[in-house]
């Protein structure tokens, strides 16, 4: 039985912190409970409006972050600098839009190839695992082969927002046959957005999926049992699915 690791993603400690412009409460602080927790990781996407994670954020956490720092970021040379600079573990390539609330789909990869290309090329040579946040779709898991990144994060965003069971379920399946694809071409499938603690055990029970990375629900748990308790019920909750056994 594969293993299924929690990547946690602190972005909307930062949002709070960012709304009154205050130094707390601290995403650096909030990664540290998390990893005492049982998180397997922690994500942080540094957005270019800065609008929650800011520079300092990835400054100190790729020095205090114990288990593995996952950068999110778009795919442009300013942030391809900032990854070569501070070199997280890990960097999951997104779709940025200024206008966006969150991240609202993948990344074309088969539209934007050779510009990708050049980007997980640097960051390779630095020495950085990447990620394609991606739909699930296996033009774009082609296309993510053909780019040179181990790793693909499968958007969840579509079956997270399903408007009823039958959505859902096809949303599922989708999720499941390109999780399944992409393992089979020899990559290493994680997958991420919008889960939460009614919806994630589909995700993490299937066998192909490495880690889930999972912020806003967590946070917002935390807001109501704290930063530790909301990391445990999930991390539990995936176990126990993995196994079987929810
Ligand atoms: C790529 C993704 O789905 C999220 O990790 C992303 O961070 C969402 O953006 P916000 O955190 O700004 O909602
Ligand atoms: N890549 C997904 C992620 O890091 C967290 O997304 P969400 O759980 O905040 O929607």
């Amino acid at each position: 039985m594969s293993e299924i690791l929690l990547g946690v993603n602190v972005d909307h400690i930062a949002t709070l912190r960012q709304a009154r412009g205050t130094t707390y409460p601290d995403p650096v602080l909030a990664a540290g409970i998390a990893e005492m927790a049982g998180a397997d990781g922690i994500t942080i996407h540094l957005r270019e409006d800065r609008r929650h994670i800011v520079d300092r954020d990835v400054a100190i956490m790729s020095q205090t972050v114990q288990t593995r720092l996952n950068l999110e970021m778009a795919v442009t040379d300013e942030m391809v600098a900032i990854a070569c600079e501070h070199k997280p573990h890990f960097v999951c390539l997104v779709p940025e839009k200024r206008e966006e609330l969150t991240t609202e789909g993948g990344l074309d990869v088969v539209g934007n190839l050779e510009k990708i290309t050049e980007a997980v090329t640097k960051l390779t040579d630095a020495g950085i695992l990447v990620s394609l946040f991606i739909d699930a779709d296996d033009e774009q898991i082609d296309a993510s082969t053909a780019s040179g990144a181990p790793f693909i994060e499968l958007h969840t965003g579509h079956y997270a927002d399903a408007e009823d069971e039958a959505e859902q379920q096809a949303e599922l399946k989708k999720i499941a046959a390109a999780a399944s694809y992409a393992a089979d071409k020899g990559l290493k499938v994680n997958a991420g957005h919008g889960l939460h603690y009614h919806n994630v055990l589909p995700i993490a029970a299937m066998p192909e999926i490495i880690e889930l990375n999972i912020g806003h629900a967590i946070i917002a748990r935390a807001v109501m049992v704290g930063m530790d308790a909301a990391v445990r019920e999930m991390k539990t909750l995936m176990v126990q699915a993995r196994q079987g056994e929810a």
